[in-house]
């Protein structure tokens, strides 16, 4: 498992181009065949990408770093299809997840395996967050998850914001997860900007056709750096960071936050003419 050290803005400012990847941006995490996990110390998120082939379930380990003996000894799991389909097997209840479904799986779970369904690609992303009361393993599928529609195509940021575990909806100890999906003709993401100093937040950009790019700002309000990331990479905010972006054409990404609160509308919000 990669580890990745919690940062002070300070030291963000002046980091060389390579070094601010190494810290923040994960990528490789979907090989056929494997499970990659990414651990940061912002707030003990865990991230990571597993991709059974047809014929081959791929069991969840808990990586030797976690001094556990199962992965939700201590944690809870949420996975996201991002390929076309598969299932999820969690204490022996099989649940099938469709492109963009959310599985949460509760603290206490004992045994996760992942399996592709017939010929079609399952790429499950995961996200964890350190979790002490296990709440009941639950499935959110797309069409059942909370929809708000927000910006406007005169701003190129149209966007479904759907919200799969939140506070009123499937219930988690830190996880707060859904998908943003930019519509044809909108690139801007997040925007206007904000920050909420009591979360943590990655984000995992997908759907984002071969030959376009990600332009992802981080940092500092009024000190901020850029990613360029491609399809399927993920990207750690800290929690005194702006996470937003901008994209060469339309995309969607798996948001997901863990922290002192759970209250999606926690947010600082900044005014785009006070970046810099
Ligand atoms: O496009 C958006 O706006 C988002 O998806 C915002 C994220 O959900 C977020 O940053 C929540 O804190
Ligand atoms: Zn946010």
């Amino acid at each position: 498992m990669q580890i990745r050290h919690a940062s002070h803005p300070a030291d963000v400012s002046g980091l060389p181009k390579a070094a601010l990847r190494e810290r923040f941006v994960a990528d490789a995490l979907f090989e056929p065949g494997e499970q990659v996990l990414v651990y940061t110390h912002e707030d003990r998120m865990v991230i990571g990408g597993v991709v059974p082939l047809a014929g081959s379930p791929i069991e969840l380990e808990s990586p030797a770093e976690l001094r556990s003996d199962r992965f939700c000894d201590r944690r809870e799991l949420a996975v996201v299809q991002l390929g076309q389909g598969g299932t999820v097997t969690v204490d022996g209840v099989e649940y099938t997840l469709a492109h963009m479904d959310v599985l949460y799986i509760g603290q206490g779970t004992l045994s996760v395996v992942f399996a592709a369904n017939g010929d079609e690609e399952a790429a499950f992303y995961l996200a964890s967050a350190l979790s002490f009361s296990g709440h009941p393993t639950r499935l959110v599928r797309l069409q059942d998850a909370n929809t708000t529609q927000t910006g406007d195509a005169s701003t190129a940021n149209r966007r479904t914001v759907y919200k799969h575990i939140h506070a009123d909806g499937a219930q988690s100890d830190q996880l707060v997860l859904g998908i943003t999906a930019l519509e044809p003709g909108s690139v801007w993401n997040s925007m206007p900007p904000h920050t909420h100093d009591r979360r943590t937040e990655i984000y995992l950009y997908f759907g984002l056709p071969e030959g376009h790019r990600i332009q992802h700002v981080m940092g500092e309000p009024d000190d901020t750096r850029t990613l360029v990331l491609s399809d399927r990479d993920a990207v750690i905010s800290p929690s005194w960071s702006v996470h937003f972006g901008s994209g060469t054409t339309n995309y969607a990404f798996v948001w997901v936050m863990a922290g002192e609160n759970q209250a999606f509308t926690d947010m600082d919000q900044i005014a785009v003419t006070a970046l810099a």
